[in-house]
């Protein structure tokens, strides 16, 4: 079990609308087609996948094969075109964007490459601002969390809690983000590259974080390049041209 961000673990809703037994992150067939013109990009093409609580599972494969469609489209931040997804048995697609945003502050956590901070306020207010947003924007009952402080203290942030995202390291960034995404006590986390540009004992460091989280029982999945990250994963989800391809 782990320990370091234990605590920001969700407890089992009371409002019965989640369905504790169903996989905390359900795909099935997805789809996406973009169109520019008479162009049409096939990003995905029939993806399947399961996420339990506890895994951490790894979707890797060569540039513009479909990863951070995929990771959209779980999020609900992109509609797929076809299929349909659920995180802890409710679904997330095919629903008005405020729904579906209401969903993910609920249930989901994101952490994208390029950061989820906003640069002109410091780490500590950075998570408070997230829980807000997200208390804002939920339709259920607020979880109990953590205290800000606890939970920055869980991502080893506890010293910098009052610094601007500018005077962070890469590897302090991406603690600040992930401390940010799990703002909500999140079932899932969807991460894109969480270790994209960090050294590998930093990378090291960040991925220690995900696996605890995921011992704590979130369901964990992350884009990645990084072999190191995909052999520490539960399991590999490799895509080709928009479809899952033998690991
Ligand atoms: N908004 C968009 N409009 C048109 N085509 C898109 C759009 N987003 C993605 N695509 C296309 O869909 C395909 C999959 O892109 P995606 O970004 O999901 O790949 P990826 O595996 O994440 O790539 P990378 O590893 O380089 O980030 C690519 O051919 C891309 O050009």
């Amino acid at each position: 079990m782990g320990t370091a961000v234990a605590g920001v673990r969700p407890v089992t809703p009371t409002d019965g609308s989640a369905t504790s037994a169903a996989p905390a992150l359900e795909a099935e067939d997805l789809y996406r087609f973009y169109r520019a013109g008479e162009e049409e990009a096939r990003a995905l093409r029939g993806v399947s996948l399961t996420v339990r609580g506890g895994e951490l599972v790894a979707v890797t494969g060569p540039s513009g094969s479909g990863k951070s469609t995929l990771l959209a489209c779980l999020a609900g931040l992109e509609e797929p075109s076809g299929g349909t997804v659920r995180v802890a048995g409710r679904r997330i697609s095919h629903r008005p964007e405020s729904e579906r945003a209401a969903l993910r502050a609920e249930l989901v956590g994101v952490l994208w490459q390029t950061g989820n901070l906003v640069e002109h306020l410091d780490v500590a207010d950075n998570v408070t601002l997230a829980r807000a947003l997200h208390r804002g924007r939920r339709l259920a009952r607020p979880r109990p969390g953590r205290s800000v402080v606890d939970l920055l203290a869980a991502v080893g942030l506890g010293a910098r809690a009052r610094s601007l995202p500018s005077q962070l390291s890469g590897g302090e960034l991406a603690r600040a983000g992930l401390a940010v995404a799990l703002a909500n006590g999140p079932r899932v986390l969807l991460a894109d590259e969480p270790t994209g540009e960090l050294d590998s004992a930093t990378e090291s460091s960040v991925l220690a974080l995900l696996r605890d989280l995921a011992d704590d029982g979130v369901a964990v999945l992350v884009v990645t390049h990084s072999a190191t990250v995909a052999r520490a994963a539960d399991r590999r989800i490799v895509l080709a041209d928009g479809k899952e391809v033998a690991a």
